[in-house]
């Protein structure tokens, strides 16, 4: 390999790999202070360490789900994200709450081979299941007293060239990633050793269609009336909302990506591979060929019905859940125990998520709530100090249209 002056940066202190970036790039002394922030579990947790960055975390409040009411940590950049996820909560709640399932809990890993005959394999596969799966669970020491290990095989042709075998485990608490990998590595090496097959690859797939969780709610139209629309309209705009987002994925894109601002923010605070969940989610989206929404809303005889049917691989232990410091302590701010609630609550957040922006969509437009919680963020990012801030902000809300300009000339008036 080439040499670069980057050679070992990583073999090199805390303080010299700080020294160096700083001579690089030319950071003063005070970025340079507020960069260096050593830490023992960061250092450990991944390469290259510069320092923690922090992002804010908040809390969800009125989320019930089974009948239980649970406090969520977000972790989040984005200014109304937690807002909204409290409105919908609070929206849901009004109703019979939200009802959430585990509809299965196995994490699936494929086994690429090339050019070796799919009925032979196929037939091997058949024919050696339990020893398959002793080779699988035998790999891992502790999987099978965790409640977990191997639960299904199957040979899947790719095309001329390349079959998959498909192994699906239950990870128990975990996420299960580094787990099935295992696995599937030892599946691998012996199915080598039986068949002289040539493995090109053996990995999880990102795919998580055994691993679904289903959250359910309805919101009475009482509830979601405003000064200008009955609750009935609004439903009724709602469950439009819905539908465009099956039948166009310009728009189920952007439905989706609400969801996930809730998913997402709760999958961070819990400490877990957010990358991992989106892959999933998306994947599933498109499942059938055809990029479509998540969820589904619907109008009753009675209110608005919500229906979100998403995969949540995540691990209630393993990954950073038990590193990092304040993983443990969100779990314990929500109340959940063990991984399927976890699931169950996350899942529940991204409903929440999503009636709260279809309900400002189809009534007030998303800028008005949405730009005035972002006017703190619009503000400081054109230079307001914190004591300038409310000022700032007051003014901001009375224009019509708020930009960086008024900003910046309402800066300079309080600054004359
Ligand atoms: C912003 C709101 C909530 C205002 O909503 P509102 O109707 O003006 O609020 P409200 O004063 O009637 O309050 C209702 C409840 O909202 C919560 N709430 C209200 N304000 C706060 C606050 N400051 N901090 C924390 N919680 C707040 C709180 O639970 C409150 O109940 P209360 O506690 O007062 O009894 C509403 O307009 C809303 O839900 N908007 C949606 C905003 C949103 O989705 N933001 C995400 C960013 S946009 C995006 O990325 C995705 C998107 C929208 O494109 C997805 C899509 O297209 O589908
Ligand atoms: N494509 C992807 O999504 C990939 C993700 N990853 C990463 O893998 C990590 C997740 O993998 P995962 O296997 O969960 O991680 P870990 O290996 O960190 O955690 C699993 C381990 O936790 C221990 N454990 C303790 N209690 C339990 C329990 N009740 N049930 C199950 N396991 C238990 C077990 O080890 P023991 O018995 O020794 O205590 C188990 O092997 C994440 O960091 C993710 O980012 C990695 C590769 C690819």
């Amino acid at each position: 390999m080439m040499k670069t002056k980057w050679d070992h940066f990583y073999k090199k202190t805390y303080q010299q790999r700080l020294d160096l970036i700083a001579k690089e790039v030319g950071l003063s002394a005070d970025q340079l202070n507020k960069l260096g922030n050593d830490s023992t579990v960061s250092r450990n947790l991944i390469e290259n360490f510069l320092t923690d960055y922090p992002l804010p975390e908040g809390v969800v409040t009125n989320l019930k789900v089974n009948g239980q009411e649970h406090l969520v940590p977000m972790v989040t950049e984005e200014p109304s994200v937690i807002a909204a996820a409290s409105n919908g909560s609070k929206l849901l709640a009004s109703g019979t709450g939200i009802k959430a399932e585990v509809l299965s809990h196995l994490i699936g890993g494929q086994i690429v081979i090339k050019d070796f005959p799919l009925a032979k394999l196929t037939q091997f596969v058949d024919q050696h299941r339990p020893e398959l799966f002793a080779v699988a669970n035998g790999s891992h020491p502790h999987i099978l007293q965790y409640g977990g290990g191997a639960q299904k095989v199957g040979v899947r042709k790719l095309d001329e060239h390349f079959t998959s075998v498909d192994l699906a485990v239950d990870p128990g608490e975990a996420m299960g990633a580094n787990t099935i990998n295992t696995m599937l590595e030892a599946v691998a090496a012996w199915l080598q050793q039986k068949l002289a097959v040539t493995v090109t690859m053996a990995i999880l797939t990102n795919f998580e269609a055994e691993r679904i969780v289903q959250v359910n709610g309805t919101v009475p139209f009482s509830a979601l009336e405003t000064q200008s629309m009955s609750g009935e309209t609004v439903a009724k705009r709602i469950a439009d909302a819905s539908r465009i987002a099956e039948i166009d994925h310009y728009r189920a894109a952007t439905h989706n990506k609400g969801i996930m601002n809730g998913i997402d923010a709760a999958v961070i605070a819990f400490g877990n591979d957010w990358r991992a969940v989106e892959s999933a989610a998306h994947s599933y989206a498109a499942k059938d060929g055809h990029y479509r929404g998540l969820s589904q809303w619907s109008v009753s005889a009675t209110g608005l019905a919500g229906h979100l049917t998403i995969p949540m691989p995540i691990g209630y232990v393993g990954g950073a859940t038990k590193v990092l410091p304040l993983a443990k302590i969100n779990q314990q701010i929500a109340q959940v125990t063990n991984v399927r609630e976890e699931m169950k609550v996350i899942a529940a957040v991204g409903l929440a998520q999503n009636l709260a922006a279809l309900k400002a969509l189809v009534t007030d437009g998303i800028q008005k709530g949405h730009m005035n919680l972002q006017l703190n963020s619009l503000a400081m990012a054109n230079g307001a100090t914190r004591e300038e801030l409310p000022v700032v902000v007051d003014r901001l809300k009375k224009m019509k249209q708020p930009d960086s300009t008024d900003v910046k000339q309402i800066l300079r008036q309080l600054r004359r």
